[in-house]
């Protein structure tokens, strides 16, 4: 019932200490509450003086103020416990997301991981917080309660020690069946997310293909799945409640047919009868409780699961040995022999550590033995079909990719793969789609070198071309770019992108991932101006389709179904009729030589 992964987490000893006291002292309360008003009432059933009345009603009055002060006190400890954990997973999760990279959201979908780092969380913290005090609720009251009952009638408490197993014997089967029915609806709220926070992503281009309405009813379609899966549940948790209801009413019923039998017989008398009476249904109200609260908990559990899951996703530790100062004119990688599967499993990249399963029939291999030499101030363009593996090879030269086999040497250092921190401080990144944050545009400029002065972002903004877009707007750098902001072109994006390699000096290694790939031929030309001064003093490795790069790269890599095909540089290897020729064949780059001549 408690998830074992709450016992790592500090404070829960304490909490379920202070928690096991005060349900302790609870239980005395409502043993004592009982007592006061019982004696009460058979003082005034007996027509005893009104004298005799103040001591009981006291008795109850300070044991109904204990009872309550327990249970405002169980809340604090258990809230203090569950939001000490939550704000422990937060930035856990937040950080392994980061870690875990592109490929592991994208298997995740950026729906479902939005919603577990918010909702997800929330409902960890009200599962925390109402599991925590019932479970102890559940193991002391009840048997305070027992004792108290069987010291007065050994007939009631058999009646009430009899009826727990039943109780809990039910309680196990709806469990079960709440159980699955709960897995199922938390898996169908993940599509849900996915789905929608996919549509709302898509939506411009769905509009624009006259599509949107088809999607609409897709979401429409998967809320109503998910609307019919929370209504099972719901009817799960109604059946669990009535059940329990049914047996603890039935067993009050029992005790009182009984007692009342003993009454009239004269062989029980009036203040034990009472007394049993009137704690038999807080014998039960902490299992009864406990039932209500379990199915509201259940998504909080699949929650904290969930969340589980994500921080145990096998990754492997970044390098934090390799002592490396960046790249310079001579410095060289060499790679080889690397290969790289996606892992149909998880969906994440298979791991060094796993690497013999990763052979298995569920392995995507998508980069196979791959060998080639990176030296100085290079430009290496990556070509391929769709699908041969250049973003793959991308990701795993930026540390997001582990391979599952090879040998790395940078500088005459060896390394296993490009997760190591002093490795990524050199690269900068620019994909299709840069990513642009909600705040201003020099912030956004700002985003490798945070210090940059506002001279410098101005001038790399300059130099990136943005001046004359910069001019017509009337905060200039400080407009507000971003998700809610003011939209931007394609372009505009990629020429921050580029702003943010200009202002930053430190980066001397250039990730391009097909970064003109959405714009027009102008904006593209345009563009490429810019970029190509900045690519002098830098290492570029450039992942493209566009062939007219050919004429401005030092070496090319063709890859095919993840195999390095051809290398060499380009102008050696054109029309040779060699896969590098075969594919500019097909990719219609007849004017290749053209390109070469301008
Ligand atoms: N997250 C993933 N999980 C499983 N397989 C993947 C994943 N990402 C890519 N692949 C597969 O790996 C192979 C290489 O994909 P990759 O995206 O690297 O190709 P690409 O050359 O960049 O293609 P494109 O030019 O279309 O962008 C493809 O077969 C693709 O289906």
């Amino acid at each position: 019932m408690i998830d074992k992964s709450l016992f790592r987490f500090p404070g829960f000893r304490w909490a379920m200490g202070m928690l096991a006291m005060l349900s302790l002292v609870q239980g005395a309360s409502i043993v004592a509450q009982a007592y006061g008003l019982t004696r009460a009432l058979v003082e005034i059933w007996q027509r005893h003086a009104l004298s005799s009345l103040p001591l009981p009603v006291a008795i109850f009055a300070v044991a109904f103020a204990c009872r309550q002060l327990c249970e405002v006190g169980k809340q604090r400890v258990a809230t203090s416990y569950a939001g000490g954990v939550v704000s422990e997973l937060r930035p856990q999760a937040q950080r392994k997301i980061f870690r875990l990279g592109p490929a592991a959201l994208a298997k995740r979908g950026t729906g479902a991981s939005v919603t577990m780092l918010i909702d997800g969380l929330d409902q960890t913290k009200t599962y925390i917080q109402t599991v925590l005090p019932k479970m102890m609720d559940m193991s002391f009251i009840p048997v305070i309660v027992l004792v108290a009952v069987w010291s007065q009638s050994w007939l009631s408490g058999l009646v009430l020690l009899l009826m727990m197993p039943l109780l809990f014997f039910f309680m196990a089967i709806l469990g079960i069946a709440a159980r699955d029915k709960s897995d199922k609806q938390y898996a169908e709220f993940r599509e849900l997310n996915n789905t929608f926070v996919d549509t709302i992503l898509g939506l411009p281009t769905l509009k624009m293909l006259g599509v949107d309405k088809e999607y609409e009813r897709t979401v429409a379609s998967a809320s109503d799945r998910f609307r019919k899966r929370t209504n099972s549940v719901l009817r799960v948790a109604m059946t669990s409640t009535f059940a329990l209801d049914f047996f603890t009413t039935l067993a009050i019923a029992i005790m009182a047919v009984a007692l009342g039998n003993g009454l009239i017989n004269g062989t029980v008398a009036l203040f034990p009868a009472l007394l049993s009476l009137i704690l038999a249904p807080e014998y039960f109200l902490p299992i009864r409780q406990f039932g209500d609260d379990y199915h509201a908990t259940l998504n909080g559990k699949n929650a904290l699961q969930d969340i589980n899951g994500l921080l145990d996703t096998p990754e492997s530790e970044p390098d934090d040995e390799l002592d490396w100062r960046g790249w310079g004119s001579d410095s060289t990688l060499s790679v080889r022999g690397l290969d790289f599967a996606y892992d149909a499993e998880d969906g994440n990249e298979a791991h060094s550590d796993t690497a013999a399963a990763n052979q298995s029939d569920d392995a995507h291999p998508a980069l196979r033995d791959l060998s080639f030499t990176l030296h100085g101030f290079e430009k290496v363009a990556i070509i391929g079909r769709s699908g041969a593996g250049k973003s793959t090879l991308i990701d795993l030269l930026a540390g997001f990719n582990i391979p599952q086999s090879g040998a790395v040497e940078l500088d005459g250092q060896q390394l296993t793969q490009f997760n190591a921190p002093a490795w990524q401080r050199h690269i900068s990144y620019i994909p299709q789609t840069p990513y642009i944050f909600s705040g201003s545009i020099a912030s956004n400029i700002r985003f490798y070198n945070q210090s940059a002065s506002d001279s410098d972002v101005r001038a790399a903004a300059e130099q990136a071309g943005l001046g004359d877009w910069l001019g017509t707007l009337p905060d200039g750098l400080d407009t507000l770019i971003g998700e809610g902001n003011r939209g931007i072109s394609g372009g505009q994006a990629q020429r921050i992108a580029l702003a943010r390699v200009i202002a930053d000096h430190s980066r001397s290694i250039l990730l391009f991932d097909e970064p003109t790939a959405h714009l027009d031929i102008e904006t593209e030309y345009d563009l490429k101006q810019t970029l190509l001064p900045l690519m002098e003093s830098h290492l570029v490795i450039f992942a493209t389709h566009r062939l007219h790069w050919l004429a401005n790269v030092d070496k090319v890599l063709v890859l095919d179904g993840g195999r390095i095909t051809e290398a060499g540089m380009p102008g050696e290897l054109i029309g040779r009729g060699g896969p590098l020729s075969e594919l500019i064949g097909e990719l219609g780059g007849n004017r290749i030589e053209g390109y070469f001549n301008e």
